[in-house]
C-alpha cells in the first residue's frame, strides 16, 4: 500500500527538498500551504522538476504522486489528511509552528485506534523544532486527558537539515533548483518500538545534538556571517561576498571560533571539523545558486536570538572562557540587518532599536541574561549601532 505523507509548507525546502526524498521513497504526499497561487499550481500540474546543481553539472528530477490542499481555506481536509497519514512534515519556518499545530493536533486526535502512530518530524533550521511543534500540539491543542497518551497515536523526531535551495526564478513555476550536497538527520529514539519512517538519504541517530550544533554552528553561521557582512558592503550574492577578502576572513574566523566549540563540546576530531568547514565555504561560494545576501540574512530577529546561529555558539565559547571577536563582528553587522524591503523582522529590529535602551534592546532580541559574560560586549554594539544607524534630524 503506498505511504502517504502530509507535507506543511510547499515551498523552496518543502518542494525542492522534502517531496523529492519521500517522492523517491514512495510516498504520497499532500501539501498544506496558504498561498493560493502555489496550491493552485500544484493541483493543476501532476509534475514539477527538480534540478539539482553540482560541481559535476545538473541533474534533473521529475516529482510527480502528489496532492495539495490550501489550509487557509480547507482545514477540515487537511485535519482528515493528517489523521490517516504514515508520516507529517513541515519546512514553514521556525516561528510558523504554532500556527500548523492546532490543525496536526486536531487530524492526530481524530487517528483510528488500530493504526501506528504517525511519524511527526519538522525540518526548520532551528535546535528542536519537533520538540517545540510537539509541545504545541499537546498543549493547549490535545484534550487534557488524551494528552498522556499522545504518544499512541503520534511519535516526534527532531532534524537537522541541510541543502541550500536559494530563492527561485518568479518565472519558474513550481520548478525548484537545489544545490546537489543535502543532509537530513533524524533522532530515532522517539520511534522505538514502532520502528521509524522509512525515508531514503536520511540518516537516523540516537544522539541528534552533535549534528544540529555542527550544523547550525558550522553551516548557518559561517553563511549568516557573509550575508550580514555582504549586505552592510553593498554585495548582492553570497558569492560575491565571499570573493571579497574582507568578508572572507570575517567568515574564516567566525568558523574558527565556532569550531573550537564543536570540536570541544562534541569531540569531534578537528581535522574533520577543518574539512567540514572548507567544504561548507566552498558550499556557499556556489555562484551557479545564485543566492542572494538578502535571503540568507532574512529574520535578523530569529537569527540574533539566544540558542541560535550567533549567540548561541558565542555564549558557549565565552562561558568556556574563549574570547569571540569574529562572532562579535558578525553580531554587530546582523544588528545593522535593519528595514530591508520584503523583510518584516529586519522592520521590526529597527524598530526596536529605535524604541528601546541598548540594555533592554540587548535582552529582548538576544535573550541573554543580564549576568551572562556575552550581555556586556553585545549591549556596546547594539549601543554603538544604534548611534550609527539614528535617523539624523
Ligand atoms: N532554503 C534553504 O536553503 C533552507 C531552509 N531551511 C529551513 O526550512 C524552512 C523553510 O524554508 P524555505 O523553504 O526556504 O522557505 P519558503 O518561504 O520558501 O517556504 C515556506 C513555506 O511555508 C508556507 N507557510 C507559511 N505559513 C504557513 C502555514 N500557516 N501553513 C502552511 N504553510 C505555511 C509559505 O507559504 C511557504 O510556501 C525554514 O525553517 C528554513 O530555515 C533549512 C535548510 C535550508
Ligand atoms: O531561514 P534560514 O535559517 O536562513 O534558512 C536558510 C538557511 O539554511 C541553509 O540552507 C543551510 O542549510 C542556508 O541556505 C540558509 O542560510
Amino acid at each position: 500500500m503506498t505511504k502517504k505523507a502530509v507535507h506543511f509548507g510547499a515551498g523552496n525546502i518543502g518542494r525542492g527538498f522534502v517531496a523529492e526524498f519521500l517522492h523517491d521513497s514512495g510516498y504520497e504526499v499532500v501539501f498544506a500551504d496558504i498561498l493560493d497561487n502555489i496550491i493552485d499550481q500544484l493541483q493543476k500540474s501532476p509534475s514539477y522538476t527538480v534540478t539539482e546543481i553540482g560541481a559535476e553539472g545538473e541533474k534533473k528530477f521529475t516529482i510527480t504522486n502528489y496532492r495539495a490542499i490550501n489550509s487557509k481555506y480547507h482545514e477540515a481536509d487537511v485535519i482528515k489528511e493528517v489523521s490517516t497519514a504514515d508520516l507529517v512534515t513541515c519546512a514553514v519556518g521556525p516561528n510558523i509552528l504554532k500556527f500548523i499545530a492546532p490543525v496536526i493536533a486536531k487530524g492526530i486526535n481524530l487517528r483510528s485506534e488500530g493504526l501506528p502512530p504517525t511519524a511527526v518530524i519538522a525540518c526548520e533550521n532551528a535546535i528542536g523544532a519537533t520538540d517545540v511543534l510537539a509541545g504545541f500540539i499537546k498543549d493547549p491543542h490535545t484534550p487534557a486527558d488524551r494528552r498522556e497518551s499522545l504518544h499512541e497515536r503520534a511519535r516526534f523526531g527532531n532534524s537537522a537539515i541541510d541543502r541550500i535551495v536559494p530563492g527561485q526564478d518568479p518565472n519558474a513555476g513550481l520548478d525548484v533548483k537545489i544545490e546537489s550536497f543535502y543532509e537530513w538527520v533524524v533522532d530515532k529514539t522517539p520511534f522505538h518500538g514502532h520502528g521509524h519512517p522509512e525515508i531514503k538519504g536520511v540518516k537516523w541517530v540516537d544522539d541528534l545534538q552533535p549534528y544540529i550544533e555542527r550544523k547550525l554552528f558550522t553551516v548557518n553561521t559561517g553563511h549568516a556571517t557573509a550575508a550580514y557582512h555582504g549586505y552592510n558592503r553593498g554585495f548582492k550574492t553570497i558569492a560575491e561576498a565571499l570573493n571579497d577578502p574582507g568578508v572572507n576572513k570575517e567568515v574564516q574566523k567566525a568558523l574558527e571560533e565556532t569550531a573550537t566549540l564543536i570540536v570541544k563540546k562534541h569531540k569531534i576530531d578537528p581535522n574533520e571539523q577543518k574539512a567540514y568547514v572548507e567544504k561548507i565555504i566552498k558550499r556557499i561560494s556556489n555562484p551557479h545558486l545564485e543566492d542572494t545576501v538578502v535571503r540568507v540574512g532574512r529574520a535578523p530577529l530569529r537569527k540574533l536570538s539566544r540558542k541560535e546561529r550567533f549567540i548561541g555558539p558565542a555564549s558557549q565559547l565565552v562561558e568556556y572562557g574563549y574570547a569571540v571577536p569574529a562572532l562579535l563582528d558578525a553580531i554587530a553587522a546582523a544588528f545593522k540587518f535593519q528595514n530591508v524591503e520584503g523583510d518584516e523582522e529586519s522592520v521590526e529590529l529597527a524598530e526596536i532599536l529605535k524604541s528601546h535602551s541598548a540594555e533592554a534592546a540587548t535582552e529582548k532580541i538576544t535573550g541573554l541574561e543580564k549576568s551572562h559574560a556575552l550581555f556586556e560586549p553585545v549591549k556596546l554594539i547594539v549601543e554603538k549601532v544604534k548611534k550609527e544607524t539614528k535617523p539624523s534630524i
